[in-house]
This record gives C-alpha cells, structure tokens and sequence, in this order.
C-alpha cells in the first residue's frame, strides 16, 4: 500500500508517521493485540464454561427478552422521536464500516449471548442472537452435532447473519444462513413478542432475512442441526484455464447430493483450485492434515501448490475445515502481519494468531483507514453461477487482483429481499474480493460502481457488510422490496421505529 497517497501536501513528520503506520502495523499488532485478544477470548471461554455449568441461560432468556420489552416501551414513553438500533457498538461487527447511526439512534440492548438448547430430538438448535459461530461450532462439535452452514469467521453472529446474511462452502447444498433458520423469536416495535416461522406468521419470517435490524430485534432463532462427521475428505482440483475452472466449479456445485462442500480459490485470470469436500468418520492416517494447527501454513498458500503439485486428496479434521481461513483472515493478514506465514513466525507465535478483527477494526486509527478505503476492496458480489466466468473477467479488467474466493450457493424461489433471476431456483455463486487491487486505474468508488452495475445487470446481489455505492434506486432494483415494505406498513409503529434498510448500509451512513 502506498501510505503516501492523499498526503503529498503534508508536513514530512506526517508522512513519516503514515510510512509507520502502515509498513509497520505488525510491531503493534503483536505487541498489544494478540494478547488483547487471547484475553478477550480467555475472558469469554471462562465465562460459557461457567454458565453452562450452571445451566442458567434457558432460565435467564425470558427475563433478558422482557428487558428489551422494556427499553422499547422506555422509548415509546419518552416520544419514540428517535430511529432504534442494537447497541452493539460499530467497532464489534464483522465489517470495515461502523453505522453514524449508533450515535443518533436509540440504542436497545439486546446482549444475549447464549446457547438456549441443544434439541437432539428435533434436531435443532435454539441460540441467542449474539451467540458466535466459534462458540457453537466449539459447543455442537463434541457432542456431534453441526449446523448445516459454518459461516467463516468465528466473531459472526446468529443476529448479524440472520438479519444480514451468511455463505458458506455447503451453501450449494443448503442455500444461506436463513435456509438453515426454522424460526425466529423477535421483539416488534410495539413491545410485542412474536414467533414466526415457514408456517406462522410467514411473511414476517421471509422478510426478516436481509433486512438489518428494521423490522424488529432478534431475542432467538432455532437452526437446523445435521450429524457431524470427524473428517472432510477434501479433494483438490487444479484448473489452468478460466473455462476449465468455471465449468468444474459449476458442474461440482450441481452435485447437491454428492458433495458436502465445494470451493473455489482464483489464482490469476487463468487459473485456480477447486475444492470439493465430503464429510466422513474414516480417514487414511496417512493422508490427514490438520491445517488449523498453528505451525501449519495459511490455508490459501497450501492450496496454491496443487496447482504445480496436480491436486491430490486429504482428511481435514472438521472444526479445521470450518476455520480453515480464520488464521490468515482468508488472506489479509500478509498485509498485516507480512511474515505471518514464515516457518519461524509461525512456530513461535502462531498460536496467538489472529488478533480479533474487532480490536484491529478499533484500534486502526484514521490513517491506516483511509490507506484501506483508498488501496483495498473488501466485497462479495453475488452472481448467477452461469455468468461465474464472464464476472471473473470483469473483476479481473476492474481490480486484477488475487486471490479471489469462490463460494456456490443455492437460492430458492422464497418471497423477500432476495428474489433469484427469472424468479427461478438456481445455483448462484459468490464472488469474495478481499485486498489491494494491482489494477493502476483503481478507484474505490469509480470502480465498486462499475462493479455494482455489472452484478445488477446480471440480477445479482452485493453483500451489504460491505461499502455500498449504490444510490436507493439502484439499490432497491437489486432487492425486492415488496415484501418488506408491506410488512412496514403492517407491522405497528415499525415505519416510525426503523429506519429503512438503505439508511442503515448506504455509503454517507457509515463512517
Ligand atoms: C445441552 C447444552 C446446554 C448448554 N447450555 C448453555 C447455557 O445455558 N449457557 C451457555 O453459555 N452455554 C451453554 N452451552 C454451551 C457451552 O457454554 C459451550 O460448551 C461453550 O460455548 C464452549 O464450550 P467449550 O469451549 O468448553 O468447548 P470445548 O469443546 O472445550 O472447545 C473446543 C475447542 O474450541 C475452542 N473454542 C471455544 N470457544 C471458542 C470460540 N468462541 N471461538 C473459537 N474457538 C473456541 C476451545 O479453545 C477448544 O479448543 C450448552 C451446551 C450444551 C450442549
Ligand atoms: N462468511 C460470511 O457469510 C460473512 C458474512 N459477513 C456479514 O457480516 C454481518 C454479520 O456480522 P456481525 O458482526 O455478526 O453482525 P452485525 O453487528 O454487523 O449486524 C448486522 C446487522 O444485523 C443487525 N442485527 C444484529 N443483531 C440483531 C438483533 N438481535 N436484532 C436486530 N437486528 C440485529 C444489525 O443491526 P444494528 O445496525 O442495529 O446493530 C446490523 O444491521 C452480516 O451482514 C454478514 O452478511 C461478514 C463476513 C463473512
Ligand atoms: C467470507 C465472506 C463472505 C466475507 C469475508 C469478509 C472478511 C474477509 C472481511 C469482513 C470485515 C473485514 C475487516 C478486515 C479484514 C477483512 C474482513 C475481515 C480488517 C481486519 C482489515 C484491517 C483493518 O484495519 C480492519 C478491518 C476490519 C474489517
């Protein structure tokens, strides 16, 4: 990154410090933030360990809901003149941006944290909205349970994927995080608590995916459970041209049934690696990697050598599997910590590894942000898997940077936000841009607009954790608002309570 850049005018001393900054973020990294976050996770391990052992949460959930009853009646009492949202603070989520609103909307706190109920009867699981994906991979594992999507990385919420979304590598087979939810348990604008459900109260229940905390709070959502196995037989497949790469990525999604787990890594515009995994209970000894262990390499630059190795098949333990990109941030930490993947590095302090996303997002300063929002994409855009090939192209003439991640996922002809092309089921991929283009011409907004017109013009759909440069009506001609609207207008108090979706994710709401 060029630390430089937008500071040509600025004293030498400035330009100094900005060189710093950013070429040596890595000397604060590690001496502040890995052990903030060791601490941070610690902290947090104690704490479920104690209150598992005392079983109080399923005890403690209604009276943590009437508390949010509460804060919303408190609001309605004082005039209701503000807009709500969660009061989680900006710098906790899972996206560079934090919402201006938090500081001019009324903030409802909704921190429920727990795990409710592990049902192996109905084979589901009921969780508090701020339950995390680390935490319930860490809770189901043992006792052989597994959620049909693992979103990666470990600090996303059941919250902020149901009311944003979540993709994961199973996502062909079982579409987005909201295809795995049953139900959900809100708290409305008028204090009421409702549940709704595929079959109760289901226009609710199709609208609340997508649409960011304005329709209500989330108090708990029961997700579906599968079997976990021990294993994912991962099979590697080297492609060394965009059509070979694009048609086995598409031919292996279609196998529904077949495959548990298909991926994509883009290497250049010529080439990359397929990835299709099976859950198993047997292994060969001889072929098991665990790739979470913390001297092993960054998963992206081990999948890299099957290209020149000529792919070749291994038994990933499956907690490793799911958080096989959490190490390296899929691959930002080589710019943060540039050695990060160095045998001595690795073996000496990979443990601590990865500081928490929170704390960097928190600790990062103006500086180091806009060296970000100038020199980096962070984007998913989500396509129609037929167009995969032809949207390389374009993220390659736009930003010609790699890796790309690739992630398939099925989207059902359900009613709400998202409505898939033809209003057909189909298989849709996406399309994950993470890091500094080498494309010259970049430019942030310029070229995040040239993408968003392409992903439209192929009825695609932007993930909204991401900077947006949409205007509302670009934006409302890629969602389908019907539902949701009709919905507010149903709902009581709701269009005074929330704000609409594009106030909370467009570019000037967030700082
Ligand atoms: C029937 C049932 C009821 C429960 N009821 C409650 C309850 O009322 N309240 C409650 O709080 N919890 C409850 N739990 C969940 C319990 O708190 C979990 O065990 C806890 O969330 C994590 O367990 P652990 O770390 O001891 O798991 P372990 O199996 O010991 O952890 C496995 C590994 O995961 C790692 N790990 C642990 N947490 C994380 C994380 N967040 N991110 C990344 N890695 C992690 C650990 O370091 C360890 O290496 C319940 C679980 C069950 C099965
Ligand atoms: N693998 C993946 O699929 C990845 C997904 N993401 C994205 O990250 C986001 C999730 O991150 P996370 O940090 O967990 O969530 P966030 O805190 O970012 O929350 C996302 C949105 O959900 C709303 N929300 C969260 N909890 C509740 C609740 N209990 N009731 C009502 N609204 C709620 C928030 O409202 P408010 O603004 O009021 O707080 C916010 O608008 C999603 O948007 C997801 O798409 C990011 C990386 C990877
Ligand atoms: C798998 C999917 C769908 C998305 C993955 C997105 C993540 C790679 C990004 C989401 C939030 C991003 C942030 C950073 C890196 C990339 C993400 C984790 C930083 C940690 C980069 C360093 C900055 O100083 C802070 C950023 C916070 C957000």
């Amino acid at each position: 990154m060029d630390p430089m850049a937008g500071l040509e005018n600025a004293p030498m001393s400035e330009k100094l410090f900005a060189y710093i900054l950013v070429n040596y973020r890595w000397v604060f990294v590690l001496l502040f933030l890995l052990p903030l976050s060791l601490l941070y996770d610690a902290f947090f391990y104690v704490r479920n360990k104690i209150i598992f052992r005392l079983r109080s949460a399923p005890r403690q959930h209604d009276a943590r809901v009437k508390d949010v009853q509460r804060q919303i009646t408190a609001w309605a009492a004082s005039g209701g003149r503000q807009k709500l949202c969660t009061a989680r603070p900006g710098w906790q989520n899972m996206s560079f941006r934090r919402g201006k609103y938090k500081k001019t909307h009324y903030n409802v706190n909704v921190n429920l944290i727990d795990i409710l109920e592990v049902n192996p009867n109905s084979r589901t699981v009921r969780c508090e909205p701020m339950v995390s994906m680390g935490q319930l991979t860490a809770t189901l594992l043992p006792l052989g349970w597994t959620i049909p999507i693992v979103p990666e990385l470990d600090d996303l919420t059941v919250g902020g994927l149901v009311m944003g979304t979540g993709v994961e590598t199973s996502s062909h087979a079982h579409g987005l995080f909201q295809h795995i939810c049953e139900s959900y348990e809100l708290v409305l604008a008028d204090g009421s608590v409702v549940t709704c459900s595929a079959t109760e109260n289901s226009d609710l229940f199709y609208a609340v995916p997508w649409s960011y905390g304005t329709l209500g709070f989330l108090v708990s959502a029961t997700i579906r459970l599968i079997p976990a196995h021990s294993f994912v037989r991962l099979t590697y497949i080297p492609c060394h041209s965009l059509e070979e790469l694009s048609k086995t990525f598409a031919d292996e999604s279609a196998k529904r049934e077949e495959n548990d787990f298909v991926e994509g890594l883009v290497y250049s515009a010529e080439s990359g690696v397929v990835m299709v995994g099976k859950s198993t209970n047997q292994a060969d000894p001889d072929r098991i990697n665990r790739i979470g262990d913390y001297w092993k390499p960054w998963f992206f630059k081990h999948v890299e050598q099957f290209l020149k190795t000529g792919g070749g098949v291994e038994f990933i333990p499956t907690r490793h599997y799911y958080h096989r990109h959490s190490r390296s941030i899929f691959w930002q930490m080589q710019d943060i910590v540039p050695f990060g993947n160095h045998p001595i590095f690795r073996y000496l302090l990979g443990w601590a590894v990865p500081p928490k996303v929170s704390l960097m997002k928190l600790t990062q300063g103006e500086t180091v942000k806009k060296m970000y929002e100038t020199h980096q994409i962070i984007q998913d855009m989500l396509v129609p898997i037929t167009d995969l090939a032809g949207a390389i192209k374009v993220f390659h003439r736009e930003i010609n940077m790699y890796p790309l991640w690739l992630c398939p996922f099925y989207l059902p002809d359900n009613p709400g936000m998202l409505r898939p092309r033809d209003d057909r089921s189909q298989m849709y991929v996406d399309i994950g841009a993470y890091g500094a283009p080498k494309n010259p011409e970049y430019k942030a907004e310029a070229t995040t607009r040239r993408l968003e017109a392409y992903v439209r013009e192929v009825r695609g759909f932007q993930m909204l954790y991401a900077d947006t440069f949409m205007t509302e009506s670009e934006f409302e001609a890629m969602f389908d608002h019907r539902l949701y609207d009709r919905l507010r207008d149903k709902l009581a108090r709701t269009k005074d309570a929330f704000p609409r979706v594009y106030d909370k994710i467009n570019r000037s709401a967030r700082d």
